[in-house]
C-alpha cells in the first residue's frame, strides 16, 4: 500500500498554476522563434537579406541541437543535474541569445558598435548584421530546445497518473500563444516611434522575463521534491548509458514516433516561418494581414490541442489521431500549392492537424519509454527533429531563390510547398507504421491515459 500523504502535485490549483508558469516560459520561447518571420521583407529592405539568408537565420536555431547534440546532451544533463539547475542554465542561454540577436539588428551595432568590426572582417558575402544575429539565434536555440525537454519532464513529474495528455495539450496551447502574439505584435511594433527594431527588443525582453518566472517555478519544484523525498515517492533517474540510447533506437515504436516527429514538424515549423511572406506574395496582402493569417495556425492549436489531449486521456486512439493529423497536413499543403482557397480557412484546418499529432504524439512517448529515461528520449527526439528544422528552412529559402528570378515582384512558392507536402506524405507513412507496430508491441497507444 503506498503512502497516502498529500504532496503539492495532489493539489489541482498548484499543479495547474505551475503549468501556467512553465507555459509562460514556453510562450516566450515560441514568441522569439517566430517574432522575425513577419519581418522577412523588412529584413530584406533594411539589411539586404535574401530568402536563403532568412532561411539560414531560421535554421541556425537547430545547429546546436543537431551538431552538438544539445537536446540529447541536455536530456542527459537533465537526468544528472535535475530540473532546477538544468532549466535555469538553458533558459539563461535563451535570454542571452535573444538579447544578442536584438543587439545585432540595433542601431548601436550597425553604427559600428561592439563586435561590428570583427563581424565585418570575414565572409564578406554575409552582412555583419546577419552574422551577429546568427550568433544570437544559435545561442537562443542552444537553450530553447533543451528547456522544452526540461519542461516536458516537469509536466510528466507533476501530471503522470493524472491528466497527462490534457496537460501536454495545455502546455502546447500556451506555447503557441507565444507564436500567435509574435505574428500579430511584431508587424505592429515595427511601426513604433522608437524604430522597427523595437519588435526584436520586445521579443528579447519577453524571453528575459521568462527567466524570472522560471526562477519562481524552481521554488515550487524544490518544495515538491522535499515532500516526495519524505514520501519515498520521488522518481530518481538512472544514470544515462549509451546502451539506453541503443535500446531506444532498436525499439520500432519509438523510432516510428521519432521519424513522424521529424517529418511532421519539418513540414510545419519551417512552413510557418515563411508563411507570412507566402501570404504577402501569393495574395498581395499587407505585412499585418499576412502575419494575422499566419497566427491562425497557433490560435487554432491553442484550443484544439488541449481538446484533443482531453480526448486522448479519456478515450485513447492516439495512434489513429496521428494518422488523421498527418493526412490533413498533406491535403492543406497541396491546396496551398495549387489552389487559391481562402488562406484563413486552410490555416485553421492546418491548426487541427497541428493539434492532432502533437496532442497524441508527446504523451504516447511516456507510454513507450520508462519515466526514468524520458528526458533522454525527448532529447533524442528533439535532436532528430532539429535535423529537419535545420535543413528545411534553408532548402525552402534556396528553392525560393532558385525558382524566382532576382528582383521579381512577387515570389512564387509552389515548389517550396510541394516540398512540404512531400514531407507530410512521409509523416503519414510513419504514423501508419506506428499504429501497426502498436498492435504487436502492445504499448496501448490506442487506450486511454490512465489504463496504462
Ligand atoms: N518553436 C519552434 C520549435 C519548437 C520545436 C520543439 N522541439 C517542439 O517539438 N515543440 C512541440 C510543439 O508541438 O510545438
Amino acid at each position: 500500500m503506498g503512502n497516502l500523504k498529500i504532496t503539492l502535485r495532489d493539489n489541482a490549483w498548484i499543479r495547474w498554476g505551475m503549468l501556467l508558469m512553465v507555459g509562460f516560459v514556453l510562450a516566450a520561447n515560441y514568441y522569439f522563434y517566430d517574432a522575425l518571420s513577419p519581418l522577412k521583407s523588412k529584413l530584406t529592405e533594411e539589411f539586404g537579406f535574401s530568402s536563403t539568408d532568412f532561411g539560414l537565420f531560421v535554421s541556425v536555431y537547430s545547429i546546436p541541437n543537431v551538431f552538438l547534440l544539445m537536446a540529447v546532451l541536455g536530456g542527459v544533463i537533465l537526468d544528472k543535474l535535475g530540473i532546477r539547475r538544468t532549466g535555469f542554465m538553458f533558459v539563461s542561454f535563451m535570454a542571452f541569445g535573444a538579447l544578442i540577436t536584438a543587439y545585432g539588428a540595433s542601431d548601436i551595432y550597425t553604427n559600428g558598435g561592439w563586435g561590428y568590426g570583427f563581424m565585418s572582417s570575414f565572409m564578406p558575402s554575409y552582412s555583419p548584421e546577419l552574422k551577429m544575429m546568427l550568433l544570437g539565434r544559435f545561442l537562443f536555440g542552444l537553450g530553447a530546445e533543451t528547456s522544452i525537454v526540461v519542461i516536458s519532464k516537469i509536466i510528466v513529474k507533476w501530471f503522470k497518473g493524472k491528466e497527462l495528455a490534457l496537460a501536454f495539450g495545455v502546455k502546447l496551447g500556451l506555447a503557441r500563444t507565444g507564436s500567435f502574439l509574435a505574428f500579430n505584435l511584431s508587424p505592429i511594433l515595427i511601426e513604433s516611434p522608437a524604430g522597427w527594431t523595437t519588435a526584436i527588443w520586445f521579443a528579447a525582453f519577453f524571453v528575459t522575463a521568462s527567466l524570472i518566472v522560471f526562477m519562481i517555478y524552481m521554488m515550487l519544484d524544490l518544495k515538491l521534491d522535499r515532500q516526495s523525498q519524505q514520501d519515498g515517492e520521488l522518481v530518481k533517474s538512472d544514470p544515462f548509458r549509451l546502451s539506453d540510447l541503443k535500446k531506444l533506437i532498436l525499439n520500432p515504436s519509438f523510432m516510428y514516433v521519432t521519424l513522424l516527429c521529424l517529418t511532421f514538424y519539418s513540414a510545419v515549423f519551417p512552413f510557418l516561418s515563411f508563411s507570412a511572406d507566402f501570404f504577402l506574395n501569393k495574395f498581395g496582402l499587407s505585412v499585418k494581414e499576412s502575419g494575422f493569417i499566419s497566427s491562425m495556425l497557433p490560435v487554432g492549436t491553442m484550443f484544439f490541442t488541449p481538446l484533443f489531449g482531453f480526448v486522448v486521456d479519456k478515450y485513447g486512439r492516439a495512434a489513429s489521431l496521428m494518422i488523421y493529423g498527418s493526412l490533413i497536413l498533406v491535403l492543406v499543403h497541396t491546396c496551398f500549392a495549387f489552389t487559391t482557397i481562402n488562406p484563413y480557412v486552410l490555416m485553421v484546418i492546418l491548426g487541427i492537424a497541428f493539434s492532432l499529432v502533437p496532442a497524441s504524439m508527446w504523451p504516447s512517448v511516456a507510454k513507450i519509454v520508462d519515466e526514468k529515461r524520458i528526458g533522454s528520449a525527448y532529447g533524442f527526439m528533439f535532436s532528430i527533429q532539429n535535423i529537419g528544422l535545420w535543413i528545411f528552412p534553408i532548402l525552402a529559402g534556396v528553392v525560393l531563390d532558385k525558382t524566382n528570378a532576382e528582383g521579381v515582384e512577387s515570389l512564387n512558392y509552389t515548389f517550396t510547398l510541394i516540398m512540404f507536402a512531400a514531407l507530410g506524405i512521409l509523416g503519414l507513412l510513419f504514423a501508419i507504421l506506428l499504429k501497426r507496430e502498436d498492435k504487436i508491441s502492445g504499448y496501448g497507444l490506442e487506450l486511454p491515459s490512465n489504463s496504462k
